[in-house]
């Protein structure tokens, strides 16, 4: 559905974050980036949107083609949900209006000025609805708790109607209950409207309840590709191992992603 050939980012100042990878996200699939911190997960996410731009190589996607055209770009943002961390939700604002935010970008941005019409609404408050805050619609976000504001966040990217959902360490500040409570919708979406979700997780036990596939980062290369039930021992110290070019402690590092033993190519295709 989306693929990367040879994307790699290096961020101003010379550091590169992600090496040279080729990689593909498919339809209805709940992958899970596990890595240290500063392993490079947010970075390979981010290129999924051109939240962060490929210093090396394309992004493809079904149905739009390379993202190369500002036009391309703005069709492939309007159908990926992001959600975030820390919700990046308008406090201030009702629920439903923070999730209206998220139908934004099938109309100019003028639009965000005057009520969006009726149909918009009507989306919005299924989106609030698929996450059971329908009686919260009303009220405003942050009179609402952190998993409630989740689910706005996740609802509002339901709203985008999208093709692909993209979550950056979204169970960060919840509670493990809430944590299950917030996967299990984001995985529900990706089997549901088949569509691919790309989740960074720093919970192990979490990534493999919740994954169908494992992709490993460690010093911006993927180090592992696989099953859950693949990943061992062995595996998670590849994964979990200090970043060699930053710490004396460290292991030498494979030279490149296919070079590495350990990257295992994954079942379903
Ligand atoms: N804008 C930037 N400029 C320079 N270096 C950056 C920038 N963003 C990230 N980095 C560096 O790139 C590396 C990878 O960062 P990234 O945020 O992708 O890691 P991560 O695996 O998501 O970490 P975490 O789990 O802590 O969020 C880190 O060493 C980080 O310091």
């Amino acid at each position: 559905m989306i693929r990367l050939n040879q994307v790699s980012v290096t961020y101003p100042g010379g550091f590169t974050a992600l090496h040279p990878t080729d990689i593909e996200f498919r339809r209805g699939e709940f992958t899970v980036l596990l890595g240290a911190s500063g392993a490079g997960k947010s970075t390979l996410l981010r290129c999924l949107n051109y939240l962060n731009v490929p210093s090396s190589g394309h992004v493809h996607v079904e149905g739009i083609g390379e993202l190369k055209r500002r036009s391309a770009l703005l069709a492939h943002r309007r159908r990926t949900g992001m959600i975030f961390q820390q919700h990046q939700l308008i406090g201030r604002l009702s629920a439903l209006r923070n999730v209206l935010t998220g139908r934004l970008g099938y109309h100019g941005t003028w639009r965000s000025l005057v009520p969006l019409p009726p149909e918009d609404q009507r989306i919005a408050l299924q989106a609030l609805d698929r996450v059971g805050l329908m009686a919260k619609a009303l009220e405003r976000v942050d009179s609402l708790s952190g998993g409630q504001q989740q689910r706005v966040g996740i609802a509002r990217a339901i709203a985008q109607r999208p093709q692909m959902v993209l979550a950056d360490e979204p169970v960060a500040s919840l509670d493990p209950h809430t944590s299950v409570q917030v996967l299990g919708l984001i995985r529900g979406v990706c089997a549901e409207d088949h569509i691919p979700a790309v989740v960074s997780l720093h919970q192990l036990d979490l990534a493999r309840q919740f994954a169908d596939r494992i992709v490993g980062i460690a010093a911006g290369r993927v180090v592992y590709d696989g099953a859950p039930a693949g990943l061992s021992d062995l595996h998670l110290e590849a994964i979990y191992r200090r970043d060699p070019t930053r710490s004396s402690e460290a292991t030498a590092a494979p030279s490149t992603t296919t070079e590495f033993p350990l990257n295992l190519a994954t079942e379903k295709s």
